[in-house]
């Protein structure tokens, strides 16, 4: 079977579901046409990736209603279609069953859950949102499971671990379908414990239904998303429901940002909280305090109220992912782990490695290089805070920001951003449809507004000469970060996505600069 994402998100050897039974299980599924026998295997939202025996749902996106596809989706197997009334019409040629019901989106989780069996999901689920710190969350909570002796899986932005696959994602948090067709997977192949990534969308369109979280944990919330929920207090509405009995048992909250103390009062299920910051929370269930800070890793302790304490490092930079890293630890014990054996587990570190995330890209001489993911003044300042502690030379930062995203938050982004470098480059970063001039102004007309003015401010594209101009600039003990495009394999421009990678560049402009 040709090596695709799609193909790790399926169950190898799945239990064939009577379609009949579909109906008498969900009794809001109507029969528009056709014979309901038949054996289902499978489910998906996009007729490219229907394999035999599947249910194609054909929801009303954005651009396209998906009940277009159903004739193709019959060609490649789809068994039956499971659409809306408008869908039912578009569908009504397909030849194979049709089923109706009225949001089908709403029902994907439960019925996925029914086709792949993952109603009772032999892992634990550990679930990590915030605006902040998920992706590294869960790869920290891999890494911590891994050294506990656990199989883990992982779900983020930057890549699914389904067993030992990796594949790149796509979103953030997979469509409802493929969620649980990896989840089965995940089953087959002896994965104990998952460490999810939750985005605000995937809990507003109904991405992570079905799923109940052993543990959810709560990094943080700043500006972003605001394109698609209007303002903080609709971004927070949007993540609040992970924090309710139907997808959660327990929470750990970080008291970090203030929304932590809101969710402590608004959320469900019972929370256990922490804090990283000198001015956060005072009582706090647990505290983290960095003890040591090297271009390697952070080293910290975290410390219960009750006195038990632990100390360990991240092979990271900056404070923000020692309270990353704390987060993960006590939701792991929360989770059911004795604290001491985590303790012990952790003592020399924890082992991980996160793709993009503040990931040093330079060798042992010459400037150090940094590139990553971050892409919100929170973001940026957190980082910059770190790089400008460990910088005995001058922070050159490089930076771009996303078009056809949350306009409002550029100002503040380049303003952040010039507060906390001695050499600024403005570049593109993904423009999609918009003109990317439009974005770097956005993002100069904040600069213009820091306290701090950086020696230089240059407007350089596209990034690939950004870059190389960075390095031109630096010296031995001058860092360089470069923000945004983290662990990406490509640009969007225009809908398309040109292969390029920052990683690579960055290493390649470091050879022709005589660095590595
Ligand atoms: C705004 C949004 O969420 N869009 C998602 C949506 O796309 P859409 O509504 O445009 O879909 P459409 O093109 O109209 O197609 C409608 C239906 O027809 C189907 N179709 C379409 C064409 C075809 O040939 N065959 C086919 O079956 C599609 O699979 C879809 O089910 O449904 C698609 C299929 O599942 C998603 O890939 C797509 O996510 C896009 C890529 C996206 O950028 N989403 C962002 C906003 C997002 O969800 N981001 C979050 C958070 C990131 C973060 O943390 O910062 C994430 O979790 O990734």
């Amino acid at each position: 079977m040709a090596d695709r994402p799609s193909d790790v998100f399926r169950p190898e050897h799945p239990t064939p579901r009577e379609l009949g039974n579909l109906l008498a299980e969900f009794g809001d599924v109507r029969v528009v046409t056709g014979d309901v026998t038949g054996q289902l295997t499978g489910v998906t939202l996009a007729s490219g990736d229907v394999r035999p025996g599947d249910l194609y749902v054909g929801i009303r996106g954005a651009h396209r209603h998906g009940a277009e596809f159903a004739a193709d989706a019959v060609r490649a197997g789809a068994v039956a279609v499971m659409t809306d009334d408008e869908g039912a019409a578009l569908a009504a040629a397909s030849g194979v069953p049709i089923l109706a019901v009225e949001n089908p989106r709403a029902r994907l989780g439960a019925i996925s859950a029914w086709v792949y069996g993952t109603e009772e999901n032999p892992a634990a689920l550990y679930g990590v949102t915030g605006t902040n710190g998920k992706t590294s969350t869960v790869y920290l909570l891999k890494g911590i499971l891994t050294q506990l002796g656990e199989t883990a899986g992982l779900t983020s932005t930057a890549e699914r671990h389904i067993g030992d696959r990796v594949v790149t994602s796509t979103l953030t948090t997979p469509e409802a379908t493929e969620m649980h067709a990896m989840l089965a997977r995940m089953r087959e192949v002896g994965v104990t414990s998952v460490a999810v990534e939750v985005s605000a969308q995937a809990l507003s369109r109904h991405r992570v239904d079905g799923l109940v979280h052993d543990v959810a944990g709560f990094t943080n919330l700043s500006h972003d998303h605001l394109d698609d929920y209007g303002d903080m207090e609709g971004y927070f509405a949007a993540k609040l429901p992970l924090f309710q009995p139907d997808r959660s048992r327990r929470a750990v909250v970080s008291l970090d940002s203030v929304w932590g103390a809101r969710l402590v009062r608004e959320a469900g299920v019972p929370v256990t909280t922490i804090a990283s910051l000198d001015d956060a929370e005072a009582d706090a269930d647990w505290r983290v305090v960095v003890t040591d800070e090297t271009p390697e890793y952070t080293a910290f302790t975290l410390t219960a109220r009750d006195g038990r304490m632990l100390t360990t490092s991240v092979p990271l930079i900056g404070r923000h992912m020692a309270a990353n890293a704390g987060l993960a630890l006590v939701m792991l014990v929360e989770g059911g782990h004795p604290f001491e054996r985590v303790a012990d587990v952790v003592a020399d570190g924890i082992d991980a490695y996160l793709p993009g995330r503040a990931e040093r890209v330079s060798g042992d001489t010459g400037p150090t290089v940094y590139v990553d993911f971050g892409h919100s003044a929170d973001a940026f300042r957190s980082t910059l805070e770190a790089v400008n502690r460990l910088t005995a030379g001058r922070t050159i930062m490089v930076m771009g920001a996303s078009g056809d995203r949350d306009t409002t938050k550029r100002h503040e982004m380049g303003r952040v951003a010039a507060d906390g470098s001695d050499v600024l480059i403005v570049t593109d970063h993904h423009p999609r449809f918009e003109d990317p001039q439009r974005v770097r102004s956005m993002l100069l007309e904040g600069v213009v507004d820091a306290e701090h003015a950086p020696d230089e401010v240059l407007e350089i594209v596209p990034p690939e000469a950004a870059i190389r101009a960075a390095i031109e600039r630096a010296r031995p003990g001058d860092t360089i970060l470069w923000a945004g495009p983290g662990h990406l394999a490509y640009r969007d421009i225009r809908g398309e996505k040109v292969p390029f990678s920052a990683r690579d560049e960055a290493r390649a402009a470091l050879r022709e600069a005589g660095w590595v």
